[in-house]
């Protein structure tokens, strides 16, 4: 280990995923690639900026893996085995609480197996951040697959402060009672100093389960933007519970967006894909909560009803491969792929394809130049957690063009209230709006972008950051008459 590892870090990030995942190449030779997902893009920055610590998962299984410097990041690996991978990533996390937390849109598995394997690797997270941290660091928790560490944590380390960060929603109580291990996965968050979560909303039916199910003191007004935080009275702690929607690297990305080569670049796809009048975009992970499958369907029908001709508009699909051994994924790339050749099958011409498909992660410049090549960017997630893709396609359209159309179920559609939002459930809807967005006055679409630019800039990533880890910081008493149980609750909304 080299004596930069050796040392101690007084702050650490801790997520399943390391930044960068170990991937070997065709010849044998093993490398660092960028791993897929938004919260990698958001924490990466901020990791950098306090030169920290990343305890996470190489994304390989079976390999064990020295902690190692990686462009310029410190990453401690946890290794995960074949039935780590299998029983606690794409089985717990992915198939019971990921469909779950996301408004059960497809039913989740609950398999005690899975549940055991899944405390067994929080517990080696747990440890491998036991022994990273400097007496007295700031250790911050990331997401679903690590709800137990906090607990495990502060059992094995109490002079730490913890931080713990949920990225999907946080579901209403009558979903989360499905889970059978429910009591056990809210008394593992109740390990931190400070939970937090996109929306005010998620925070709030947090606050409601921990009086509802485990009987204990909490606050009850509701929790604000930023502000006004909620406490839960637990085991002699003072827990704090908060909202704080997640953002970009917006002035990055705005630089970047601007750059002699992005904007070549913008204008070579742009003829690659044959100078039509309009392009559509849609980016996301190949996973069912993103409605892909539902933009593509819109697509089709406006394309039969002979609404938008095929000679003019051109739509881009980027799908990064995702959980591919979750049947749920399998299914879902089979429709989508379909979808597409259906598509291109009834409404193209030779070499002029209407919808352009790529099922494989994408360089981030040339991701930035698709995002200033499009005249629309399609999001149209069933549910999901907040939807960077949106906020990096405002970020880089500084130049007031292009527009965008959000699923009002992202945690996005709180804060970008400008774009065309659209209820990913009424089909008609969507078609009308993506109508809407492609015919757009050009001076209405400045107006709006103007608007999404001037949020997504004022309310970046380091923001987010700032503002979690300040209110991390300073642990204090509140006065006893604030906290209520869920029966002194009742007695209050109903007197
Ligand atoms: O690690 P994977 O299983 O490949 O999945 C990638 C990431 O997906 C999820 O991202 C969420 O975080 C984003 C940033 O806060 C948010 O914008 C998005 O709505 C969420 O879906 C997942 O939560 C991450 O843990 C994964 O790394
Ligand atoms: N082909 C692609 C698709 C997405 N991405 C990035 O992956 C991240 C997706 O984040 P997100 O918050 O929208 O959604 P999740 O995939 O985290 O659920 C964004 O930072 C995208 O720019 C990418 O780099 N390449």
């Amino acid at each position: 280990m080299s004596t930069d590892l050796e040392k101690l870090s007084e702050f650490v990030v801790v997520a399943n995923r390391l930044p960068v995942d170990l991937e070997t190449d065709e010849d044998g030779s093993k490398n660092w690639k960028r791993s897929p997902g938004g919260l990698v893009t958001a924490l990466e920055p901020i990791l950098r900026q306090r030169d920290g610590a990343w305890v996470g998962w190489p994304g390989v299984a079976d390999e064990k893996v020295d902690p190692i410097v990686v462009d310029g990041l410190r990453l401690f690996p946890v290794e995960l085995t074949s039935q780590d991978l299998a029983e606690y990533y794409e089985g717990f996390s992915n198939d019971t609480l990921w469909p779950l937390y996301h408004d059960v849109l497809v039913a989740p598995t609950f398999e005690r197996s899975w549940w055991h394997t899944y405390v067994a690797v929080n517990q080696r997270f747990a440890e491998e951040t036991a022994r990273c941290a400097a007496d007295g660091a700031t250790v911050w928790v990331q997401d679903y697959q690590l709800q137990l560490v906090p607990a495990m944590l502060r059992e094995l380390r109490p002079d730490l402060t913890i931080g713990f960060f949920l990225h999907i929603p946080f579901p209403p109580v009558e979903l989360f009672m499905q889970l059978p291990w429910r009591k056990e996965i809210v008394r593992g968050m109740l390990g931190a100093d400070l939970i937090g979560f996109h929306l005010p909303g998620g925070a709030n039916n947090f606050l409601f389960l921990a009086r509802k199910l485990l009987g204990l003191k909490t606050t009850t007004a509701g929790v604000g933007v930023r502000s006004a935080l909620g406490h839960v009275d637990f085991d002699s702690r003072v827990v704090k519970v908060g909202a704080f929607p997640i953002s970009v690297d917006s002035a990055e990305l705005e630089r970047q967006s601007k750059s002699d080569s992005v904007l070549r670049r913008a204008r070579e796809l742009k003829e690659e894909l044959g100078n039509p009048e309009k392009i559509l975009l849609g980016v996301d992970r190949l996973d069912y909560t993103k409605g892909i499958d539902l933009r593509l369907q819109a697509l089709k029908e406006l394309l039969d009803e002979d609404r938008l001709d095929p000679e003019k508009y051109t739509m881009v699909q980027l799908a990064t491969p995702s959980r591919e051994r979750v049947q749920h994924y399998i299914d879902l790339r089979s429709v989508i792929e379909e979808q597409v050749g259906r598509i291109n099958g009834d409404h193209s011409q030779i070499g002029r394809p209407v919808v352009h498909y790529l099922y494989q992660p994408v360089d981030r410049e040339e991701l930035i130049a698709l995002f200033v090549a499009a005249d629309v960017m399609l999001v149209t997630p069933m549910r999901d957690g907040m939807n960077l893709v949106a906020k990096e396609y405002v970020a880089c359209r500084g130049d007031l063009g292009g527009a965008l159309v959000l699923s009002e179920f992202t945690g996005a559609a709180m804060e970008l209230r400008q774009s065309y939002l659209v209820n990913p459930h009424d089909l008609d809807g969507v078609k009308n709006t993506i109508l809407t967005a492609v015919h757009q006055d050009p001076k209405e679409g400045r107006r709006r972008m103007a608007a999404l630019h001037r949020q997504v800039m004022t309310h970046d990533v380091h923001q987010w950051a700032e503002s979690f880890l300040t209110a991390l910081a300073p642990p204090g008493p509140l006065p006893d008459d604030q906290f209520v149980t869920e029966r002194e609750s009742n007695f209050a909304r109903n007197n």
